[in-house]
């Protein structure tokens, strides 16, 4: 059985940055072509994704990347047998018996989306092997998914006009990811997601996590000039904002350097998330504390 989703618009923060985003992606969408969001870690790509997909207006199912993917997973597998047996005895000197037995197939997301024209996010698509992903190729230019030969069902399946296509992906220096052939990337348009602006950042703090505009502001900035000064350039920082941001807001410890708490919290956060593993930056993170009022 395969759930299909609906998006939840209200968790979604729209601001400039995300707002010009989303008319381009939104556009190439309704012109029929899958997009693909492609940036960092916690740049907000999936939750882009999972907003566009609201706003394409159709039921939406989501697969994610793994290197265990199957290809049987994106299009469906053979599930069992399914027996018919009919016993004729309707006149009584002749016994008719007709048995029938069938392999039974069962749709997976990709065939199910393609068919019924839904929406389908593939969050982190090269994590999956690529040949894993070659049956995207003929889903994407020639709108026909080709199932194996044996699998009791008609051999090609039409896809649906409303289908659409939303790919996310880590840049290729991340660990566990593949290349993505040249082939699928051509199919596909690409939309570099960097890093949200402080403004986005804010926003998102205040509303998800219900931080003040000034706390969140001091939090953005501290993460921003530690990053800067470790020159951690992979994970943004919105995940450890909204981290610390939350545990700040919960168990009310101010976003302040004289803070105890506040220190620890950040210590055992960002240094083993962006630290180099040089005491430098220990020294480093414990001087920004220190100009937090
Ligand atoms: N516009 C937004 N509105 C509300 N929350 C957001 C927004 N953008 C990002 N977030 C929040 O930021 C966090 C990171 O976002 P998300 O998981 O979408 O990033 P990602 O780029 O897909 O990360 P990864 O590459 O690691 O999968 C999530 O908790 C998400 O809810």
């Amino acid at each position: 059985m395969t759930t299909v989703l609906h998006a939840n618009a209200r968790q979604f923060v729209s601001t400039d940055f995300t707002k010009q985003i989303v008319r381009r992606a939104l556009r190439y969408l309704q012109s029929g072509f899958a997009i693909h969001l492609r940036g960092p870690a916690g740049t907000g790509k999936t939750t882009l994704a999972m907003h566009l997909a609201g706003l394409v207006g159709r039921p939406m199912v989501l697969i994610y990347g793994d290197e265990d993917l199957r290809s049987s997973q994106l299009i469906g597998s053979n599930s069992g047998y399914s027996r018919k047996k009919v016993v004729d005895n309707y006149i009584h000197s002749v016994l008719k018996v007709e048995d029938d037995l069938r392999q039974s197939w069962t749709d997976s997301r990709l065939t199910l989306a393609a068919k019924e024209g839904f929406t389908l996010i593939y969050d982190e698509f090269n994590r999956s092997r690529p040949e894993v992903n070659n049956v995207l190729l003929s889903a994407l230019e020639e709108k026909l998914i080709v199932l194996p030969p044996d699998s009791s069902q008609m051999e090609y399946v039409r896809v649906h006009p409303m289908f659409r296509a939303i790919f996310t992906s880590n840049p290729e220096e991340y660990a566990g990811v593949h290349p993505t052939q040249d082939a699928l990337l051509d199919r596909m348009i690409t939309i570099n997601v960097g890093e949200a602006d402080v403004e986005t950042e804010k926003q998102i703090l205040v509303n998800r996590v219900g931080l003040e505009r000034t706390e969140a502001l001091k939090l953005i900035n501290l993460i921003r000039g530690f990053r800067r000064q470790v020159q951690c350039s992979k994970a943004s920082s919105l995940r450890a904002c909204l981290l610390i941001g939350k545990i700040c807001h919960e168990h009310e410890i101010p976003v302040s350097g004289k803070s105890d708490d506040f220190r620890d919290l950040c210590f055992d956060v960002l240094i083993s998330r962006y630290g180099n593993g040089e005491p430098q930056s220990e020294l480093g993170l414990a001087k920004l504390l220190d100009q937090i009022p």
